[in-house]
Formats: structure tokens, C-alpha cells, sequence
């Protein structure tokens, strides 16, 4: 490509570099996105303040930066001007400048570069201090992200928009109600309707010449909604409607308007006239009128400065310089004047917020907690007092975050107002939404075709959905949550449970790794502890508590705890264990390796169903070492051990012996041709009996490393999914429960009613999203299914019985 080429650096980056980029700068990645979402989320915070931030704060160590606070904290950029060398030079050895050499002026800048490499990670350390501090209601905001609260949003507009088109007081009268009020207030062509669409239309045309405000037709409950939409009313108030219809009048709005909105023709043309824009005796219409003032009331000096008070402009023209006796100057017209002379970028000044009608600062100003009583009562007064809060962003998603940290931070104490007021803001396109839902009412009522006024609601209803789900996805970039999660691994100490722990402690999406055994848990944790990778390591024993501290926030807890091929003492172990996570971790997703798993899976199940907490979708039997074996005897048959990694066979059934069905004829790569008859059975009895090969080869104890992989496999894949990660799909023995649909169509497959089974399963944020069937087998692995049945159901009653009645 050639060097002029607009393609950015990061065109051809595979998902796992956008990945990593979008985590090296604190950028959450939502649950659902791919590689064209990763990229665009790369490109949409490409050029972010908040990663240029980032950058600078990356430069510096927590520590480095709470010594810097303390040096930095009465120094403004101009300080080091008026600093002497020598303190200079102090100063720059201090914050690690070795030798700082050179004029007076080098120091300087080396110290305003310093100074500004310690802002610049200020503002990062804040906000993510502020966005730990309030990862509850970043999980709001996260919420508001997924598609249901998008569609849940979208769906609240469109019937809200429903409502509008019908909720005027009179909508439930009958024909003669509706024709006795329009007799009764003059409307003389009610004698002549005849029907009540007519009348109906009738009555609106009358509201829409009697009434200024088009909220003065609106119900009670419509009103309510309007006010409480915009905080100036909670929804447990019981306001009488003429209370209503006042707060109505202070408070109501439309996005459109401006202040001269209400303005008579003669406080338009005089003020216009004032201004020297209009001689006094010219003839104009108020559209011209109108349209006068749109073109100059920004660049008037006094609606610029009517949002400053006198102290406010004499504070600015002292700093800089105007005002050496500040006393000659006392008048607010001469003080405007001096200011508007001075400060060179006046129209940069000129916010948004200054042709806003009343009604609207106003509510701008209670939406940010001033009370009723503390409303300023003059236009200057609400000006000023928004001034003081207007945040100027130079983005939109910036602009949003600043809304969210103020809310985050705001003395509102209850947390539900707290996301309620988030949601609002995430939504806050959702407005757009509602103002064309108020076009669509005043078509409603003043035109004939209540039903176009219908499509425009369902359309802006429409377009609401639309630009809540954009927002939705836009404003997660600012807001650094790091995606935590804690692997907890119990029985890590044994053969299984430290090279399994050692894997885990590899992957990079562990945040916590807590190990957990009755022997030597905390010295492992020790050792892996020195391992730089991201997880934090503890080890805990039975004494103090050790098991519930383990289990404290864990979000994937996998078992190896036992002893091999002794199915009795594991029952009793995994027993108690399930009972822990039951009543510590309950929601954690659990990983059932210690034998036999046919067994112990339904232990957990029961264990959790005695505590309330059963949920099917939570509980895996890990199977993947079958699986494992499969691949990899598969790519010696086939004469090729690179093969071993890609190569996928489906393992169905259970985890013991002939309960153990793989699905040959199913491998990704299609055995050998002719492979069949004695070889075939050969292949599929080693797959089945392999822990015995491993058993005979050690003398004592089973597999632990091939299962420690094999445990890793299985997990990293569930935490990927946990990440949001979709599609991912692996063999594992599960409750069918787990699936309905999946699961009842899967006993159909097999001919048999079963709880548990293996099967493919594809992996959720909240475990099995979904069972897969077996497909198409062959005759043969038919017969090894049915052979598997009686083994498993029996293997499967143990477990369940176990626990009802202790006899396994
Ligand atoms: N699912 C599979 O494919 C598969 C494969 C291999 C082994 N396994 C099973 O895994 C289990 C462990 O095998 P291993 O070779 O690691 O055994 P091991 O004896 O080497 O280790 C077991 C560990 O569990 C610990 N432990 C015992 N009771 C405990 C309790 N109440 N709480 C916490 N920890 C406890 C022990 O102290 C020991 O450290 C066995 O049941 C084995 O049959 C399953
Ligand atoms: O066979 C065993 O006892 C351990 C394990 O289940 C295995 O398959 O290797």
C-alpha cells in the first residue's frame, strides 16, 4: 500500500491484537462483539483522549503517581516560571531527571513536560478510580448495553408514542359526552357531525385553538410520566392536576425552541431594535423577525454575558490584567463592555445553552440537583447558574462519561435512582425520540389522519431503537471496567491440581486464581505467585474458614479434588465442596473433574437442589481429556501428530470406560479409507479405557498432566464464554435440564429418557447456552451408545442416591 494510503495502522490487525489493544487501554469490550465490532471499537477510540491519556498514565506506576500528587499539588502550568534555577533543577531531580541541565528556560519546559505527564495520568488515575469505585453502576451501564435493555428501551418509546396519539383526556368519552362538550363550549359544527371520528377531530381542533401549551391536553398520567422523566417529580408524589399543569409551565419544553419562541411581535421587533438591527418603524413579519434574531442573538454581548455576574466578569478581568483599579469600573454595562473588548474569543463562549427558553434551564439545573426553592427566578440567574455547570467536552462519548462520573458521584443516595438516572443518560438519544413523538401527537390532533400521526410515533419508536442501540455500544468505550474474573481450583495441591492451576495462572483473562486443598494450597500459591502473568494468587486450608474464603467471588470453580479410582471417599469430598460453593459461590459455573464423574456431577446437583441454588446451566462434568485422547490417537492413525490439535471427534455419553462414545465417524478428519472392523473397535476401546493405560504405566495414581491440560482446555473455553465469547462449543456431561429443548431432543436422538449426558454443549456467559444433538452415526455407534445407557443410568442413580441416602 503506498505511504499516502488512509488505511490505518491497525487494518490488519487480528482480533486477538484488537482485543489486546482495546484492554491495554481500558477499553471494555462488550459480551457480544466480533472481529468487525472489535475493529470498529479500535477505531472509534483511535483518536480518544481517554487512550492518549491512558498513554501518558501508562508511564507511570501507582506509587510514582502518589509521590508526583504530593509535589504537584499547588503547582499550575505558569509556576515554573517564576521559579529560580536552582529550585528548578531540585525540582526536576526529584521527579527523576537526573541531570537536568541547560538554560533556564530548557528547565522550564522540562518541567511544564513533567508537569503535564502528571496531569494527563491524573485524569486516568481518577477516572478509573472513579469507575472502580463504581463498578455496580458500570454494571448498570452495562446492562443498558445489551440488546434487551436496548429493545426494552425502544419498545417503552414506541408505546409511550401509542399512548400520546390517544391519551388526551376525552379519548374514553362516548359520542354523546364528546358532543355534549363541544356544544357546551360553543364549537357550533357538532351539531352537524355525525360521528364520532368526526367529533373527535372536532374536539382537537378546539383544544389546539384554546390551548397554548400542547401538554394542557395531556392526561394526568402522561404528565406525571413527562415530569418524572425529568426529575422534577418522584414517582410516589401525588400531585393534584392544576399542581401538575403548573410544574408543566415552569418546567416544559421542546428541543426546538428558544427563548424569543415566546416572544411577542413586539418584544421580538424592540429587541432587534435595541440591538441596532432594525430600524423602529420597519414593517416585519415574525417569521423575518424570528429569523433576525437567529442569525444575531449569539453575537450580542449581552446574551453572551448574561450567563457571567459582575463578580464573575471583574474576577476574569483582574487575572488578566484589565483591572489594576478595579474600582473605576463599577457599572455591569461598562464591566460587559471592558470583557466583551478583551476576551478575544467571546464566540467560543457562546453555548448552546444560551437560546435555551427558561423552562429549560430550568430543568437543566434541577436535573443536576438544584431544588425547587434554590431555582434562580431571572433569566441572568439560571444563566449563570448553568454556566457554572455546562461542561464543555469536546465528544460526545466524552461528554457522556462526564455525565455518568457526575452522576456516580452525586449525593443521590439510593443506588436504583442511580442507574435509573444512568439508564436515562445512555438513552438520552431516547430524547430525540420523545420530541418526535410530540410532533407526532400535534399532527395527531390537528390533522385529520390519526393513523399517520400512528406511523410517525411507530417510526420515531423506530428511529429511538435505532439510536439507543448505537448509543448503547458507543458510550461503553469510556468507561475502563476491567473484565475481572476469579478461578478457583479445589484439590490444587494434588497431581491434577497444580500443573491445572499452573495453566490457569498462563491465561490471561484470570484476574484471580484461589487454591484451595486440606494440604501445602498455600505453598503452591506461593510459587505460582512469582509467575508474571496478570492472576492474583492465594492458597487457603481447611482451618479459618479456608474453603469459604476461597470461594469468595468466584466466578469458575474447577474440582480435581480426591483420589483416584476411589469413588467412594471422592463422593464424601465433593459432597462437602459442592456444599461450599453452594452456599458461598453459588452462581459460580462449576467444573466437575474428580471421579467418577457420572457420578459426582449429580452430586453437585443434588447438593445444590437440598440448598436452593440448582441451576442446570452451571454444573459441567469435564470429559475433555476423552476428547483429548481422541484427537490425538485419531492423528496417529492417520500417521500424522501435527494433525493432533486441529483434529475434533465428538465424545458423547459419560466419563467412565464404555459409557464413553466417540463419534468417529463424525472427526474432522475423516479416518483413513477402509479404517473400519477390528482397527476401528481397537481405536474406539482405547479411547474408552485410556485411563487405564496410564494407570498401568505409573503403578500408582492416574493421569494428572494429560487431565491438567485437558481441565485448561475445558476452562479457558468456559471463561472465554463467561467473557462473551459466543459459538464456542465443547463436549461436556451436563443435566439435560440444562437445555430444554436441546436436551428433549437429544433423549429423542439417543431413544431414552436420561437426566445427564454428554454431548456437545455450546458454552454461555451463563454456562450451557445451548446441548447439541448427536447427529448422523453410524450403525455401529448406535450399538456403543445403547451398550453406554444401562452403565450411565446406574452411574447416574449412584450420585442422585448419594446424597438422598449415603450408599455409594
Ligand atoms: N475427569 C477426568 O477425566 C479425570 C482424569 C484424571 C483424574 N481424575 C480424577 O481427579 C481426582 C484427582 O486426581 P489426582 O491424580 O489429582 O489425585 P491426587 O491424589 O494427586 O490429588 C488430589 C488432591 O485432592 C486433595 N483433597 C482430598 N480431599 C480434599 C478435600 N476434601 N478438599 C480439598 N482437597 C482435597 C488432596 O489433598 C490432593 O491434593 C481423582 O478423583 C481422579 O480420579 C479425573
Ligand atoms: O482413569 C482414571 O482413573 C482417571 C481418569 O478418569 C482418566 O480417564 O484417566
Amino acid at each position: 500500500s503506498s505511504w499516502f494510503s488512509a488505511e490505518p495502522e491497525y487494518a490488519k490487525w487480528s482480533d486477538v491484537e484488537l482485543r489486546t489493544w482495546l484492554q491495554d487501554h481500558n477499553i471494555k469490550i462488550p459480551s457480544s462483539f466480533d472481529k468487525p465490532h472489535l475493529y470498529g471499537l479500535v477505531d472509534a477510540n483511535w483518536h480518544s483522549p481517554l487512550v492518549a491519556y491512558a498513554e501518558a498514565g501508562r508511564q507511570w506506576s501507582l506509587d510514582q503517581f502518589n509521590r508526583a500528587q504530593r509535589a504537584f499539588e499547588h503547582i499550575k502550568d505558569d509556576t515554573f516560571d517564576q521559579w529560580d534555577e536552582s529550585r528548578l533543577r531540585v525540582f526536576l531531580l526529584e521527579q527523576g531527571v537526573v541531570s537536568p541541565s541547560g538554560p533556564r528556560e530548557q528547565l522550564v519546559l522540562l518541567a511544564r513536560n513533567k508537569y503535564r505527564a502528571y496531569t494527563d495520568a491524573a485524569i486516568l488515575y481518577s477516572s478509573l478510580a472513579s469507575a472502580s469505585a463504581s463498578s455496580a453502576y458500570a454494571g448498570a451501564a452495562d446492562a443498558a448495553h445489551s440488546a434487551s435493555q436496548c429493545a426494552s428501551q425502544a419498545t417503552h418509546e414506541v408505546a409511550r408514542a401509542f399512548d400520546a396519539s390517544k391519551d388526551y383526556f376525552y379519548s374514553t368519552w362516548d359520542e354523546s359526552q364528546l358532543r355534549n362538550w363541544l356544544e357546551e363550549h360553543g364549537v357550533v359544527e357538532a351539531k352537524s357531525a355525525s360521528t364520532k371520528d368526526e367529533l373527535t377531530r372536532l374536539a382537537n381542533g378546539y383544544y389546539r385553538k384554546v390551548t397554548s401549551a400542547v401538554w394542557e391536553s395531556w392526561s394526568d398520567s402522561y404528565i406525571r410520566e413527562w415530569l418524572t422523566a425529568h426529575n422534577l417529580l418522584k414517582p410516589t408524589d401525588t400531585l393534584s392536576r392544576s399542581s401538575l399543569l403548573g410544574k408543566m409551565k415552569k418546567y416544559h419544553y421542546n428541543r426546538v425552541d428558544s427563548v424569543w419562541n415566546t416572544w411577542s411581535h413586539s418584544e421580538l421587533k424592540a429587541w432587534l431594535v435595541d440591538h441596532g438591527l432594525l430600524k423602529s418603524d420597519a414593517e416585519k413579519n415574525r417569521d423575518e423577525l424570528v429569523k433576525m434574531l437567529e442569525e444575531h442573538y449569539l453575537s450580542a454581548a449581552d446574551s453572551i454575558w448574561a450567563a457571567w455576574t459582575d463578580s464573575d466578569i471583574r474576577e476574569w478581568l483582574s487575572e488578566h490584567g484589565y483591572l489594576e483599579n478595579g474600582n473605576s469600573v463599577k457599572s455591569r454595562e461598562d464591566l460587559v463592555n471592558l470583557i466583551n473588548s478583551k476576551y478575544s474569543d467571546a464566540s467560543a463562549k457562546a453555548s448552546a445553552y444560551l437560546v435555551w427558553p427558561d423552562a429549560r434551564l430550568r430543568v437543566y439545573l434541577r436535573e443536576r440537583g438544584i431544588g425547587e426553592d434554590a431555582l434562580p427566578t431571572t433569566r441572568p440567574g439560571l444563566l449563570q447558574e448553568t454556566r457554572i455547570r455546562w461542561v464543555q467536552t469536546s465528544t460526545w462519548t466524552e461528554n457522556i462519561y462526564t455525565r455518568l462520573k457526575e452522576i456516580v458521584n452525586s449525593s443521590v443516595e439510593a443506588a436504583e435512582e442511580k442507574i435509573a438516572r444512568i439508564l436515562e443518560v445512555l438513552s438520552g438519544r431516547s430524547r430525540y425520540a420523545s420530541d418526535e413523538v410530540d410532533d407526532a401527537r400535534e399532527w395527531g390532533w390537528g390533522s385529520h389522519k390519526a393513523d399517520h400521526a400512528r406511523e410517525k410515533a411507530q417510526e420515531a419508536g423506530q428511529r429511538a431503537s435505532e439510536s439507543i442501540a448505537t448509543s448503547g455500544c458507543r458510550v461503553l468505550h469510556p468507561l475502563p471496567v476491567v473484565n475481572m474474573v476469579k478461578a478457583v481450583v479445589l484439590g490444587a495441591a494434588g497431581g491434577i491440581g497444580q500443573p491445572l492451576s499452573l495453566l490457569l495462572k498462563l491465561n490471561p483473562d484470570v484476574t484471580e486464581l484461589g487454591l484451595f486443598d486440606i494440604v501445602n494450597a498455600p505453598g503452591v500459591a506461593a510459587d505460582l505467585s512469582h509467575i508474571a502473568t496478570p492472576a492474583k494468587v492465594e492458597g487457603f486450608l481447611n482451618p479459618d474458614d479456608g474453603l469459604q474464603k476461597v470461594l469468595t467471588g468466584a466466578d469458575i470453580v474447577v474440582i480435581p479434588a480426591g483420589i483416584p479410582r476411589k469413588p467412594g471417599t471422592n463422593a464424601g469430598i465433593v459432597r462437602d465442596l459442592a456444599t461450599g460453593i453452594a452456599t458461598t459461590a453459588p452462581k459460580a459455573l462449576v467444573l466437575v473433574i474428580s471421579n467418577p464423574v457420572n457420578s459426582t456431577v449429580p452430586i453437585v446437583a443434588e447438593v445444590f437442589k437440598k440448598h436452593g441454588v440448582f441451576d442446570p446451566k452451571r454444573i459441567f462434568g469435564v470429559t475433555t481429556l476423552d476428547v483429548v485422547r481422541a484427537s490425538t490417537f485419531t492423528s496417529e492413525i492417520l500417521g500424522d501428530r501435527s494433525l493432533a490439535t486441529s483434529i475434533t471427534v465428538p465424545v458423547v455419553g459419560g466419563h467412565s470406560g464404555v459409557t464413553i462414545v466417540p463419534l468417529l465417524s463424525q472427526s474432522s478428519h475423516p479416518l483413513p479409507p477402509g479404517f473400519g472392523g477390528s482397527d476401528l473397535e481397537a481405536l474406539v476401546k482405547r479411547i474408552q479405557f485410556g485411563g487405564d493405560e496410564v494407570v498401568k504405566a505409573k503403578g500408582t495414581g492416574s493421569a494428572t498432566l494429560s487431565m491438567a491440560y485437558a481441565g485448561a482446555e475445558f476452562a479457558n473455553k468456559v471463561i472465554l464464554a463467561l467473557k462473551g465469547k459466543k459459538g464456542i462449543v465443547a463436549p461436556t456431561f451436563v443435566n439435560l435440564a440444562a437445555d430444554k429443548a436441546g436436551g428433549e431432543a437429544l433423549k429423542k436422538e439417543i431413544g431414552t429418557d436420561i437426566e445427564y449426558f454428554s454431548a456437545p454443549v455450546e458454552l454461555g456467559p451463563n454456562g450451557v447456552e445451548k446441548i447439541g444433538g448427536i447427529g448422523k452415526i453410524t450403525g455401529a455407534e448406535k450399538a456403543l451408545i445403547a451398550a453406554a445407557l444401562p452403565d450411565l443410568k446406574v452411574n447416574i442413580e449412584k450420585g442422585v442416591s448419594f446424597i438422598e441416602a449415603p450408599k455409594l
